[in-house]
């Protein structure tokens, strides 16, 4: 889901949702489908997306793109909080982190994530280039949480990118 004013009005070709379905296609093993949306930097917008995603298209991982930041407009983890019923701050704070190797900018992202039913939803900033820096450090923990919350089994190509399992399978 790319939450940003000037993609959802056509103003520039968002390049963040197919980023995002590239690199889910390159590390994923297991059957999947996406559901993309577009919308613009407004609270209400995105947690009705959000809500959307989660409870009527099932989707077991929401992967948010863009309005992570500090600027006025920049809502996405506040509806993000107000949608899910549990916050998972490690995933903000992981890929703040890696991000630092990246920019120096990265301490700007208010990025998070967390669960709403059986749902997973991760926020990443609105760079393009942020989406593959970010998911490759949290990846490898989304199986096992989405396992915990009663989601459907997310299998990943073990060359590419290892799921990590604490019982081992
Ligand atoms: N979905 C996207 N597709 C392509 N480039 C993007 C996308 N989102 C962000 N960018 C690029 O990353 C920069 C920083 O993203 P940010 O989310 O802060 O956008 P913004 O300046 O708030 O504007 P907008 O919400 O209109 O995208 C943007 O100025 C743009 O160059
Ligand atoms: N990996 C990565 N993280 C990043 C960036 C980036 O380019 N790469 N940009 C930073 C900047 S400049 C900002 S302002 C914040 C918030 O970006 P957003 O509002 O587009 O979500 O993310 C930060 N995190």
């Amino acid at each position: 889901m790319t939450v940003s004013d000037r993609a959802s009005r056509g103003e520039y070709e968002d390049r963040g949702g197919p980023a995002i379905h590239e690199y889910l296609n390159e590390i994923l093993d297991c059957d999947w489908s996406v559901v993309a949306r577009i919308v613009s930097d407004d609270v209400q917008a995105i947690e009705s997306a959000l809500i959307e995603l989660c409870d009527q298209s099932h989707c077991s991982l929401v992967v948010t793109t863009g309005g992570t930041g500090p600027a006025k407009r920049d809502v996405t983890p506040e509806a993000t909080e107000a949608v899910c019923e549990k916050m998972m701050p490690g995933f903000g704070e992981l890929m703040r982190k890696v991000s630092l190797e990246h920019v120096p900018t990265a301490i700007l992202s208010r990025q998070t994530a967390g669960i709403r039913g059986s749902s997973l939803i991760v926020n990443l900033p609105g760079k393009p280039s942020a989406i593959a820096e970010c998911l490759n450090a949290v990846f490898p923990a989304i199986p096992y949480c989405v396992d915990l919350i009663d989601g459907p089994r997310i299998e990943t190509k073990p060359d590419r990118l290892a799921a990590f399992r604490p019982k081992g399978k």
